[in-house]
């Protein structure tokens, strides 16, 4: 068996996110480790990669490979690449992701939706109808039938985004801080009814964003059964920086860190990228 480290790379819109992963063909890929940058904190992402490997000690990367929602950020990545014996396979396109994309105009849809499905679909939900939400900058809420046919979803406003939307839109609300990755949310942090305006916006921006997905997840359940007579039982992927908030109230769900760094892993063990000739 061929094992060798793999260097994954998602640019999303708000956070670049790295991760080292053991491949080896026909296997699931294992996180060696993973970790994510902020746009807005860094000037020089290729220089944070590189500080990153660094310090989390792996010197020996056979083959990287990259993707990202946010091609301009990625692109200037892709420039300044700290790595020069392993130049990075681009995953651009859903022609690049081998599964099958049952939408209007497949070309449109982001990177990371595919990448999220294709990632459910073949590692975490192989036999069943996968809803795959990432709750990024944009919040994505996404159907993936039994038989691994990406099927659409739906695209709303993101956690911090919306609490952006509220300061810059409106005269008198103050800007609310939403960001807290790692830490579940608590309902005394967002109570219901709120009794002041920041009460209120936190509330209404928590609990409407897990009304919006539990029923979009509803909805899709049903499409599942209704429109793609899938009728096996819905698991429900969660990823995204607000990912872990959500949660433990999506239940039952599971939440995997950057799963659209799994779909990138797993695709840089296909033939394509095995012989593409990116070995350090
Ligand atoms: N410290 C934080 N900084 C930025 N976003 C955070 C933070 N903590 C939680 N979040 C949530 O994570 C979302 C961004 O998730 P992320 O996966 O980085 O998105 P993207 O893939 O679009 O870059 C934000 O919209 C916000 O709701
Ligand atoms: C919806 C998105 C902005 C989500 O990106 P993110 O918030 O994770 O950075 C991205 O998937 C995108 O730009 N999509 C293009 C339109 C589409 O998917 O149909
Ligand atoms: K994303």
């Amino acid at each position: 068996m061929t094992q060798q480290f793999t260097l994954a790379v998602d640019v999303g819109n708000t956070r670049a996110k790295f991760g080292v992963f053991e491949t080896a063909i026909a296997a699931a890929p294992q996180v060696v480790e993973i970790s994510a940058v902020r746009l807005a904190d860094t000037e020089d992402l290729a220089h944070e990669l590189q500080q990153w490997l660094t310090n989390v000690g792996v010197s020996k990367i056979r083959c990287a490979i990259i993707a990202g929602s946010n091609p301009p950020a990625r692109d200037s990545l892709l420039e300044s690449w700290p790595l020069a014996n392993s130049p990075p396979r681009l995953i651009e396109s859903h022609v690049d992701v081998p599964i099958e994309v049952d939408v209007d105009e497949p070309a449109r849809v982001g990177i990371d939706r595919l990448l999220t499905a294709y990632a459910a679909h073949r590692l975490f939900a192989a036999r069943q109808t996968a809803i795959v939400v990432d709750s990024g900058t944009a919040t994505t809420v996404n159907l993936v039938t039994s038989d691994g046919v990406f099927r659409g979803g739906s695209i709303l406003p993101g956690l911090r985004l919306s609490a952006y939307a509220l300061h810059d839109y409106t005269a008198r609300l103050p800007l609310i801080n939403t960001d807290n990755i790692g830490q579940p949310v608590e309902p005394s942090d967002a109570p219901v009814p709120g009794r002041n305006t920041d009460q209120a916006i936190r509330s209404g921006l928590f609990w409407g964003q897990l009304g919006a997905i539990k029923e979009l997840q509803s909805r899709l359940s049903f499409a599942a059964v209704e429109q793609f007579s899938d009728r096996t039982a819905p698991a429900c992927l969660l990823t995204g920086g607000g990912g872990r908030q959500l949660s433990p109230y999506l239940s039952p769900s599971v939440y995997i860190d950057s799963l659209a760094l799994h779909g990138l892993a797993l695709l840089s063990t296909s033939e394509k990228a095995v012989n593409s000739g990116n070995r350090g």
